[in-house]
């Protein structure tokens, strides 16, 4: 069977223009994985008050980041695709979940180079509902409606890899380098509590608090949180980062549900009132620098610790394009294609 590789992101506008920006965060925020209460209630909300004032905001944001070449997510996203078809005799095509990339235009050309089996890598180190979880299920439901015939397999979350964390730790340290940082700090996407609950499949782990994510479970297979307390203390563990010098954060939270504490602005505000000088920042929930890490925590960030006394504010880029990075994608991809065991 002829195979091929679809690596999926999650997308970014057509422009930063208002416009394109509504019509991106419309489709993202009425996915059911990521706002997910009932149709009504869901499409009320949207449509009725978020995309009334966020695209305007929001293209604010994205001017400030958007590249020439465009979206950084996508270029990044393109330049890692096209490291990575260098190395790799099987088409690697790619795709965003939300905006003109779609999973079903990646499929097809997938299907029109003549291949039958596809490894669908959701570009997620860590599973969440809302971005590994809507990737497979609509990829599922694009196979039955379109691709009767293709197989498809997924590639869980791999947050907790051995070779994964070494890449990311090797990029922290280089990048990290020559700075002379007081604190560490492991800034995470968030995501609402609720999330957390939904995603637990034994019904009874989860219970949000200091303790059940660092209680063994079946649970963890599919819970954000641990996942994300896991690289930090895994990276921690590999870089033997001092007690106390490091921690973990949620970021981009929206709307008034409860959302994964600690919250990343006010831990940056908070460190800079305790006294920290000189932090660093790095975000491993990314896979690609986007709105998230250029805007909100580059700059956002920035601002904060500046304001509370603080002086020297680093971020640690994704891994991009990395060459570690692509090496190590490329190995998991060989190993998936020569052997009939899972990739991962
Ligand atoms: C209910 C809302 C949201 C959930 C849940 C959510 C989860 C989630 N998102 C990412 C990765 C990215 N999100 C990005 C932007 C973004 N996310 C939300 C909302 C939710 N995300 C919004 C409204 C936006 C748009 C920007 C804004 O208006 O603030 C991006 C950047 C995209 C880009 O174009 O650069 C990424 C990447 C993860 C990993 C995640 C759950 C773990
Ligand atoms: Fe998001
Ligand atoms: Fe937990």
């Amino acid at each position: 069977m002829k195979k091929g590789i679809l690596l999926v992101n999650l997308g970014s506008p057509d422009s930063p223009e208002p416009k394109d920006v509504k019509k991106y965060l419309g489709e993202f925020l009425m996915d059911e994985r990521v706002i997910d209460i009932p149709y009504a209630a869901r499409a009320l909300l949207v449509k009725g008050i978020i995309l009334k004032t966020r695209p305007k905001a929001s293209s604010e944001a994205y001017k400030k980041i958007w590249w020439e070449e465009g979206s950084p997510l996508i270029v990044l996203s393109q330049r890692l695709q096209d490291k990575l078809q260098q190395q790799i005799e099987y088409p690697v095509a790619l795709a965003m979940r939300y905006g003109r990339m779609t999973i079903k235009k990646g499929l097809q050309e997938l299907v029109d180079k003549g291949v039958e089996e596809v490894l669908l890598f959701p570009l997620y180190p860590q599973f969440a509902m809302a971005t590994t979880e809507t990737i497979t299920v609509l990829a599922e439901e694009l196979r039955l409606a379109h691709f009767p015939n293709l197989k498809i397999e997924s590639v869980p979350a791999f947050y907790n890899k051995p070779d994964y964390i070494e890449v990311l730790s090797n990029s922290i340290k280089r990048h990290l380098e020559d700075k002379n940082y007081d604190h560490l700090l492991f800034s995470y996407h968030g995501v609402p509590e609720r999330h957390i609950r939904k995603s637990d499949i034994t019904n009874s782990h989860c219970k949000i608090d200091k303790s059940c994510c660092e209680t063994p479970s079946k649970a963890h297979e599919f819970c954000y949180r641990h996942q994300c307390l896991e690289v930090t203390r895994l990276v921690g563990e590999r870089l033997q980062l001092k007690e106390g010098s490091y921690s973990t954060s949620f970021q981009s939270r929206l709307g008034f549900d409860p959302w994964l504490l600690p919250y990343t602005d006010r831990t940056i505000e908070r460190l800079g009132k305790e006294g920290v000088k000189n932090m660093a920042i790095v975000t491993p929930a990314f896979v690609s620098d986007c709105l998230e890490t250029l805007e909100e925590i580059a700059m956002e960030g920035q601002e904060i610790f500046h304001e509370m006394g603080g002086q020297d504010f680093t971020t640690v880029p994704c891994l991009n394009d990395d060459s570690e990075w692509v090496a190590l994608l490329s190995k998991w991809i060989k190993t998936w294609a020569n052997s009939k065991t899972a990739i991962l």
